[in-house]
């Protein structure tokens, strides 16, 4: 059986649950509204979200509210050149602070690691597979590919792994929402591309999947795979509401994996990765940063308890740091 765990404040992780047992429990929720973006993966996650919920709470009414994110309006520029991953958020963080929404839903992927004070992640739900996926029309896999073949991805974190591991494939930036990433495939402008299996399976998919990438070959992002509920901090009701969506070993994973990117990028995009599984009622984490053409890659990876996610996290990006990270770091 899986162990739930109260929610936690991702800002403030040495402070006390908001939930406390021995106070009376809160009352059941009446009507829930969810702030989504409106693009097809964001509206399933916040169709799954709004179905638990339904199933928690039959009496209560639960509505979402689609909103269109700078994120998704401006797509022929990199995302690390436009300001990153809180261009996803703000515009549902703002419906939260106007109390048009109780919660936002997140592909924790997404979500900023600092996070404003008002905010907090209140549950991390259990993730579905968190690698990346290979998706061609023409090879089965990524050994198969000839010099000079053409790899569209999204992110410095695989681009950078691409050529450190297959340095004769020419890696191009590919954007756009699942849908148009792979039309773009079809449409012949690339001869695979690689997208996070998560958000394919969640969209039924999965036939277009021809493999995973295994950890060694692509080190997802932190928090890849797993879904984060946002909520006003000052709104506890809403986060005890919450609760039983949370899953304790996801959570723990996701928050170590935070810790390390934080700890090492900031808000800044960085070519790294961070990825924990629960093994033994442990935690094993490892991480990676990079330069961006794959020349250099600093790894490392430590053990730890569930209890302890952002201390190992921290201590893992230390590590990295100290062997050679920082150089990476201070050149990009
Ligand atoms: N950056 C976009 C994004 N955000 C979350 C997912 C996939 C689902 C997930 O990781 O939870 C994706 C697509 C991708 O990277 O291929």
């Amino acid at each position: 059986m899986r162990r739930r765990q109260p929610p936690f404040s991702s800002h403030c992780p040495s402070e006390s649950p908001t939930v406390n047992p021995t106070q009376p429990a809160v009352a059941a929720p009446e009507r829930i509204v969810i702030a989504t973006r409106e693009s097809r993966l964001a509206l399933w996650q916040a169709e799954h979200v709004k179905a638990r919920l339904e199933a928690l709470y039959p009496a209560c009414e639960v509505v979402l509210l689609g909103m269109t994110t700078r994120g998704d309006q401006i797509l022929d520029r990199p995302l690390a050149k436009i300001g990153g991953k809180g261009l996803f958020v703000k515009e549902l963080e703002t419906a939260l602070l106007d109390r048009r929404a109780d919660i936002a839903v997140h592909s924790m992927k997404d979500v900023p690691m600092e996070m404003g004070e008002e905010f907090a992640l209140v549950t991390i739900s259990e993730r579905e597979v968190p690698l990346d996926a290979f998706v061609s029309n023409k090879y089965d896999s990524l050994d198969d590919m000839p010099p000079g073949a053409v790899v569209g991805t999204s992110s410095l974190r695989r681009e950078s792994q691409l050529h450190a591991n297959y340095p004769t494939l020419a890696v191009t930036s590919l954007r756009g929402n699942l849908d148009t990433r792979l039309r773009k495939l079809d449409e012949g402008q690339y001869d695979a591309i690689i997208l996070a299996a998560a958000g394919l399976t969640r969209l039924g998919l999965s036939e277009r999947i021809r493999g995973t990438l295994a950890s060694e070959v692509s080190l997802p992002a932190a928090g890849q795979g797993a879904l984060g509920i946002e909520a006003l901090s000052d709104r506890p009701e809403v986060a005890a509401w919450m609760a039983p969506l949370n899953d304790i070993d996801t959570s723990a994973c996701v928050r170590a994996e935070r810790a390390v990117a934080r700890a090492l990028a900031g808000s800044c995009e960085v070519p790294l990765g961070a990825y924990a599984v629960v093994e033994n009622d442990g935690l094993w984490l490892r991480g990676f940063v990079a330069r961006p053409d794959g020349s250099e890659i600093v790894r490392a990876e430590r053990r730890g308890a569930l209890v302890e996610a952002e201390s190992l996290g921290k201590a893992l990006a230390d590590e990295l740091r100290a062997g050679g990270a920082a150089e990476i770091l201070a050149s990009l």
